[in-house]
């Protein structure tokens, strides 16, 4: 690992240590589909860049980002776009409290004030989804400023040095906005692929460390196989999903592999064809 890297571990593990937020320091196994990628992205995180994840559904991206904070020990915050994400999701709200007898207007911070000030990771997925005009006010955060000043209450904040955000995108999907561009220029971004080959081989024993030989051997080929269809685009990216394989290798312990690969891979494909090839293709493994 680039030594820029394990310094930083050293520095953001002892800042955050024995700190309140411990719970929201999540697990990481995050597998690199190369021997580059996830070290590059680590550097750039070091570097204070907003990383952006552009992959398909599936392909590990909010397993990435939780490996991040996890290798740095640091919480993670998240949020989810959808067209109803407002200002006050992302900054907070002010809201009325009873002390000592007496009313106060207090402000309860959201995810990327609370991120921000103590210095944790901020995962922004689907940033696509957003409404264009909610996103524009996390533009100093994400730039070279890395400040904000709050619109409810007026507070300007400088970011924690270890504050970081992480977006994903589920890019090239169809139905999928395109990202505004002046967002879009403020992250470095990195394609995330589904893994293959050993590494995929190696999440399955992870996750199914009991597995049956040729229950997984049948998957992994399968797997090979659907990727293969999809990069001559005979069925959808997603027919090739890593969470709808690990899914149907999870049904297939305890029912058919065919109908476990049917209800895990087929049936979220909206093409007759695509699903009947898919079903085809388990056959030649599984019957
Ligand atoms: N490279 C990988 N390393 C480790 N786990 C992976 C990898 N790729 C996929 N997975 C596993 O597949 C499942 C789905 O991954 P994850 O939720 O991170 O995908 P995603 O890209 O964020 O999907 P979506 O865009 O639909 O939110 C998880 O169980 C995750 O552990």
């Amino acid at each position: 690992m680039h030594e820029l890297i394990e310094q930083e571990i050293v520095k953001r593990t002892k800042d955050h240590e024995n700190n309140e937020w411990q719970s929201l320091i999540p697990e990481g196994g995050y597998k690199s589909p190369d021997a580059y990628l996830y070290e590059d992205i680590l550097l750039s995180v070091v570097l204070k860049k907003a990383i952006l994840l552009k992959g398909p559904s599936g392909s590990g991206k909010t397993k990435l980002a939780e490996s991040i904070a996890a290798l740095f020990e640091q919480p993670m915050h998240s949020i989810n776009c959808s067209v109803d994400l407002d200002a006050e999701s992302l900054l907070g709200f002010k809201t009325v409290v009873q002390k000592e007898g007496q009313t106060w207007i207090d402000f309860v911070e959201g995810p990327v004030v609370k991120a921000m000030k103590e210095g944790h990771f901020l995962y922004i997925d689907e940033i696509n989804m957003a409404k264009p005009e909610t996103l524009p006010i996390l533009h100093s955060v994400l730039d070279y400023r890395r400040m904000l000043t709050n619109p409810f209450t007026g507070e300007v904040i400088q970011a924690h040095p270890n504050f970081g955000v992480i977006a994903a995108i589920n890019e090239g999907y169809i139905g999928t906005t395109p990202m505004n561009e002046a967002l879009k220029n403020r992250f470095v971004s990195f394609a995330i692929p589904y893994i293959t080959g050993e590494q995929l081989a190696g999440l399955v024993d992870e996750y199914f460390p009991t597995i049956q030989a040729t229950l997984k051997n049948s998957m992994l080929s399968l797997a090979t196989d659907l990727r293969k269809q999809a990069e001559n685009g005979l069925v959808s990216e997603e027919a090739a999903s890593i969470r709808s394989l690990l899914d149907a290798i999870e049904l297939a312990q305890y029912m058919s592999p065919i109908r476990a690969v049917r209800y895990a891979i087929a049936e979220k494909l909206d093409d007759a064809s695509e699903k009947q090839l898919v079903i085809e293709l388990a056959k030649t493994w599984m019957e």
